[in-house]
This record gives C-alpha cells, structure tokens and sequence, in this order.
C-alpha cells in the first residue's frame, strides 16, 4: 500500500493548520511525523484517515483518490490507532478487538471462527490474551493502547496510521509495540514524540513546525542537534549508540546549560 499526500492544506475555525503539505509513505516503509505540541501532527493524520477533509490537496492510497473510496474499502485498506481513546461505551476487551473485523464483514453477518481466531492471535500478540473478558474502561491507559493496536492487527490493513502508539506505555510495552508493528513489515506512518524511538524504528521522517513541512529524509539525515534546536529549541547532544547503530539524542535541559556543564560532561556518563 503507497500512500501520496499533495498540497494538503487544512483550515479550521477560518485559520489555516496545515500548509501546502506533500508527502508520500512508499509500500512497507515505516515513516514518522515529527514536530513539537501543536505543530500539526494529528491534524495531518486526520486528514489522512478521513476525519478532517482537507481544504485543498489530494490523497492518494494506491492511486485511488481516499476520499472517493467507501468507509468500509478504505477500512479493510487502512487501520488507525488514535491518539485519545475512540472508544464510546464500555466493551469487553474480546469484543473490541473483534471489531477490527467489521470492514470485511456483511452487515449483520456473524463473527466467524476464523474472525474469532484472528481477534485471540493480535490479542496474543500484545500480551492481552488474559484480559480479553475485561471490561474495556477498566483497563489502564497502557493496556487499552495495547488493545486498540491489537484492534488495529486485527483489521488486517496493508496501511497502519498511529498517532502517538507509545502513549501512555511504560518502556517494555514501548519497546514492544513499536517491534510488533516494525515487524509486521506494512506500511505504517506515525506520529511520533519520542525521537529516540524515531530514530530506532523510522525509515524516514517528516518534520513538522506550525503547521509547514521544515524537513524529511533519514532519522539520521533529520536527527541532529541543530535541527532539534531550530523546530524544538532544545539543547542536545547526538551520538550513535553502538549496540543498534541508530541516533541516540540525549536532552540537556536548560537549567543544566545554566550551570555551565558541558555537554561532553552531560554526554560521556558515569
Ligand atoms: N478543531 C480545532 N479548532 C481549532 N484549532 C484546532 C482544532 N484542532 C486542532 N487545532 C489547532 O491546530 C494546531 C495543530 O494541532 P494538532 O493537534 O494537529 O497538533 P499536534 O502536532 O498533533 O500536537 P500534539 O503534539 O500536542 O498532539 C494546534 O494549534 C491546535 O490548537
């Protein structure tokens, strides 16, 4: 699945959020949205997942105009994993997951064998098996997310879009969603906070700053202190790691510059 943004521009409330956006995630790569709080990120996806029309552009998924696919088509085509809970009433964490497999089912038809078998695998795969009688609402904010991407598994789509997957996920779960999805070798574009995470798990990056496209290319290309200071006026200091030979971005925070450490200080540890 390939998908292609152009021009995308998107005004609310008679301001403009989004600027002249293009942006193309080919099949099977794995593409983060970056930028600070209010930049545009999630305004961007929505236009991509169908919420909020653009106000002028085109996108394209596989070359079909998205907004001229029916809901269901773009469903079985695309899942999405938002970042405040979509969920209105209390489920059971089983029957959540089952409807990821509504897009390619008749109305009315009934939960089959293989759905069910489905639903338990993506729930397997998030460590969620035990809780699939659980109320939904009862659950933690870590393991609804954890249930809302095994939804999204479940839904079985060539094209994964995730505002913030790591939300709420304490370190493990971070680790862990991020390889389940890595591994599921689809294509998957993603906003993104943190950029440790971006720089471990993204073929390329898109920034975002006021709403305008400031940059994209490689993690590596696109993670380096001046650009970090310039889009979100932090002081860092980049390295490689040497057990994943990705970027590593370590934050120094103002009141350390205060104190006048230096940043080889700050970087070289214990
Ligand atoms: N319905 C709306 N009406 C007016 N302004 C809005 C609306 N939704 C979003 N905005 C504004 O659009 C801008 C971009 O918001 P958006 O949520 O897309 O940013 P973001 O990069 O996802 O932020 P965050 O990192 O905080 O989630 C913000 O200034 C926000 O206040």
């Amino acid at each position: 699945m390939k998908l292609v943004a152009s021009d995308i521009t998107v005004s609310l409330t008679n301001k403009r959020i989004i600027h002249d956006i293009g942006m193309e995630v080919k099949e099977g790569e794995f593409v983060g949205l970056i930028g600070p709080n209010g930049s545009g990120k999630s305004t961007l996806l929505k236009s991509i997942y169908r919420v909020m029309k653009p106000t002028a552009g085109w996108i394209g998924l596989d070359g079909d105009d998205l907004y001229k696919l029916s809901p269901k088509e773009s469903a079985r085509r695309m899942s999405v994993v938002r970042q405040e809970s979509s969920v209105e009433f209390d489920f059971s964490v089983q029957e959540i997951v089952m409807m990821g497999r509504s897009p390619h089912k008749k109305t009315f038809q009934l939960d089959s064998v293989e759905d069910k078998d489905i639903s338990d695998k993506a729930l397997a795969r998030v460590d969620m098996s035990d809780y699939a009688e659980r109320s939904f609402f009862s659950l933690s904010g870590g393991e609804k997310q954890r249930v809302l991407i095994a939804r999204a598994l479940a839904q079985q789509a060539d094209f994964l879009v995730l505002d913030e997957p790591t939300n709420h996920l304490d370190v493990r779960y971070q680790l862990q969603v991020m390889d389940i999805v890595r591994q599921l070798g689809i294509t998957v574009l993603s906003a993104l906070h943190d950029l440790n995470i971006a720089a471990m798990y993204c073929d390329r990056l898109y920034v975002l700053k006021e709403g305008h496209l400031v940059a994209s290319g490689s993690p590596d290309e696109m993670l380096t202190s001046d650009l970090i200071r310039e889009v979100f006026g932090v002081e860092t200091d980049v390295s490689v790691h040497p057990i994943t030979g990705k970027k590593q971005i370590y934050f120094i925070s103002t009141a350390f510059q205060a104190k006048g450490i230096r940043t080889a200080e700050v970087s070289s540890g214990p």
